[in-house]
């Protein structure tokens, strides 16, 4: 039985993948899971302090994942990876011309740039320095390995004493492979990267926060195969 759903932030809870406008339906799925007493958490590539905000005012209770793994909160806040060294993001952002995104004053660990688009250059300067390196769709994300959501989620689910088959997740991007390792049932939005759908046990109609409902829905109404 589903006792946890874990959701990611953007491009999932929002209308669609370029937007930071969360979707009124992805707010009532989460109440509706609410009411069942299935609890939500968040799992993002967000800074903590802005899903520590989210998470209070969404009225959630199953945890935190921020930071691509790097920060849990359940209860208390762990830091899990080894904090940025800020010259490697000087020097990150200078070789590839990239600019900050607007949280990374708030980070620790894991530190995002735009524009989001990932080059094999990128790749193997991250491979030389043993960083954890991908893209969300909405920034190129570093922190050192080992990071990325698994770590985080691994954490979450042993603070709350659940197993896989236990929790279900639903996310957008590649950074989201990393999180369905970790959870029973699979789920991908309907306008996810392909490597992430072809991963997925479930592959929603609609896209982004309309998924969600999907999801949600099918899920209360018994329809979707997870192990009851
Ligand atoms: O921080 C980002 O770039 C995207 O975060 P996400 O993991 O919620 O999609
Ligand atoms: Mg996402």
């Amino acid at each position: 039985m589903i006792k946890l759903v874990l959701m990611d932030l953007d491009g999932t809870l929002t209308e669609d993948r370029d937007s930071t406008r969360i979707d009124l339906d992805a707010i009532y799925a989460i109440r509706l899971l609410k009411e069942k007493g299935i609890k939500v958490g968040l799992v993002s590539g967000n800074s903590y302090p802005i899903l520590r905000g989210l998470y209070t005012y969404l009225y959630l209770d199953g945890g935190i994942v921020a930071e691509n793994g790097c920060i849990v909160f359940y209860k208390e806040k762990y830091r899990l990876c080894k904090q940025m060294d800020k010259n490697l993001v000087i020097e990150f952002k200078s070789l590839f011309k990239l600019r900050d995104t607007w949280q990374n004053e708030y980070r620790e660990c894991d530190f995002g740039f735009v524009p989001a688009k990932l080059t094999d250059e990128m790749i193997n300067w991250a491979k030389e320095k043993n960083l954890y390196i991908k893209s969300s769709g909405y920034a190129v994300h570093i922190a050192y390995n080992p990071a990325g959501k698994s770590v985080g989620v691994e954490k979450l689910l042993q603070l709350q004493g659940l197993k896989k088959e236990d929790v279900a997740a639903i996310g957008d991007s590649s950074t989201d492979i990393e999180l369905f390792q970790q959870v029973g049932f699979k789920v991908a939005v309907g306008n996810a990267d392909d490597e992430l759908k072809d991963i997925a046990d479930y592959i929603t109609s609609n896209k982004s926060g309309k998924g969600v409902r999907e999801f949600v829905d099918k899920l209360l109404k018994g329809e979707l195969d997870v192990i009851k």
